[in-house]
């Protein structure tokens, strides 16, 4: 067992929906330091103990100091939207020492600002264009004891005290039995694998299909063909980590399907609803001006979509749904271009 004191207190950055879902599961066994970088946030979490009308276990207390996280504690989870995620390690990475692991939440990549306003056509991207979370703490910190937390997890469900489990993925022990050891209870199981770039790719990747099936469930479709949607989707994720250099079998755990049929059934997540309101016919910049939360996928579906031709890949859920939310492409005819895809093969990987 790695040498964390269980009175040492863990640390969470970010104290949005996720962030503060994990510090209420990780109050359960030991003390919480939640940081925000908005001083009056943290004012109101230390005096109400109460945050995105939840109330906060009392072991959790709030910070606006960086400094002091990172002093006080040896485990750290960051939990910041993919877009902010390296400015969030560039202020966080002086404080940090060897001795620190840091398992994120985040289900997203990080790309160069360049290739979000590149065209389709612009400069083509290549993996190394492309960064997972846990390649950011490893290039922005010396930070070497690295994981992941990935699976159906909404927040929302989770602050209502229901049951769920996860997956931590690292290629270090000490990182998932901590991991267990801070989070799990009865209302939490956690799960460990060691390949985290397979975990860190489902929990990216699975977004970009809850937005198309919120965009089938929006134009008033059923379950034959979102149950179709989620199966071709997978496929689809599985190419996309057999091409990155993950297995097959992290699409078929806990961050795989396990997220992919949450994500891609509720109202709670932002991608579904993202998806669903598209296909309702509102305009993406309507949505997204009215959306106070950020849906990962339409980012991910940008990164996805440049990878997939750099790897060649034969991803048609992906370019179709790239086209509807880019080019404004008619959501009808995405649909028959889909279903009537010359390809017949039903299974095509191990
Ligand atoms: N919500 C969910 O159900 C789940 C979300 N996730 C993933 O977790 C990640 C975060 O999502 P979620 O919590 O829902 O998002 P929210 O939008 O609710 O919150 C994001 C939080 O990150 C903070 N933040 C942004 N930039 C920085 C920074 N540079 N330094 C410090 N804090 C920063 C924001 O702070 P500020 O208020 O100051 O802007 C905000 O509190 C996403 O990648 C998402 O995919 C994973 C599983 C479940
Ligand atoms: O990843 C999630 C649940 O596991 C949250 O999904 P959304 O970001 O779509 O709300």
């Amino acid at each position: 067992m790695p040498s964390i004191a269980v009175e040492q207190p863990v640390g969470i950055i970010g104290a949005g929906s996720f962030g503060t879902a994990i510090a209420n599961l990780l109050a359960y066994n030991v003390d919480v330091l939640l940081y925000s970088r908005q001083a009056p946030l943290v004012q109101q979490i230390n005096e109400t103990h109460r945050h995105l009308d939840v109330d906060l276990s009392p072991r959790v207390r709030a910070t606006n100091d960086l400094q002091e996280l990172a002093q006080s504690c040896t485990l750290l989870f960051p939990v910041v939207p993919s877009n902010s995620f390296r400015k969030m390690m560039h202020s966080l990475g002086p404080h940090l020492r060897p001795y620190h692991i840091l398992i994120h939440g985040t289900k997203g990549f990080d790309a160069p600002e360049q290739l979000f306003q590149d065209t389709d056509d612009g400069k083509p991207v290549s993996r190394s264009d492309v960064s997972t979370m846990s390649e950011v703490i490893l290039q922005e910190s010396v930070v070497r004891r690295v994981g992941c937390l990935s699976g159906p997890n909404l927040a929302s469900e989770i602050m209502e005290g229901q049951p769920t489990a996860t997956v931590i993925g690292s290629a270090y022990d000490e990182v998932i039995s901590i991991g267990k050891q801070v989070l799990s209870s009865e209302h939490f199981h956690v799960f460990g694998t060691y390949d985290l770039l397979g975990a860190e790719l489902a929990g990216a990747l699975k977004n970009i299909i809850a937005i198309g099936s919120g965009v089938l469930k929006g134009k008033g479709l059923g379950k034959n063909i979102q149950a179709m949607l989620i199966t071709r989707g997978l496929t689809e994720m599985v190419y996309f980590g057999n091409a990155m250099g993950s297995q097959s079998s992290a699409f078929f755990g806990t961050a795989g399907i396990g997220d992919l049929v949450a994500t891609a059934t509720s109202k709670d997540s932002r991608n579904f609803t993202f998806g669903y309101r598209l296909g309702q016919g509102e305009a993406i910049e309507d949505i997204e001006a009215t959306m106070p939360e950020l849906a990962e996928g339409v980012r991910t579906l940008q990164i996805a979509r440049k990878l997939a031709r750099h790897y060649k890949l034969r991803v048609p859920i992906t370019d179709m749904l790239y086209k509807i939310v880019f080019e404004n492409f008619d959501i009808d005819r995405a649909i028959h271009f889909l279903i009537t895809y010359p390809y017949d093969v039903d299974v095509d990987f191990i």
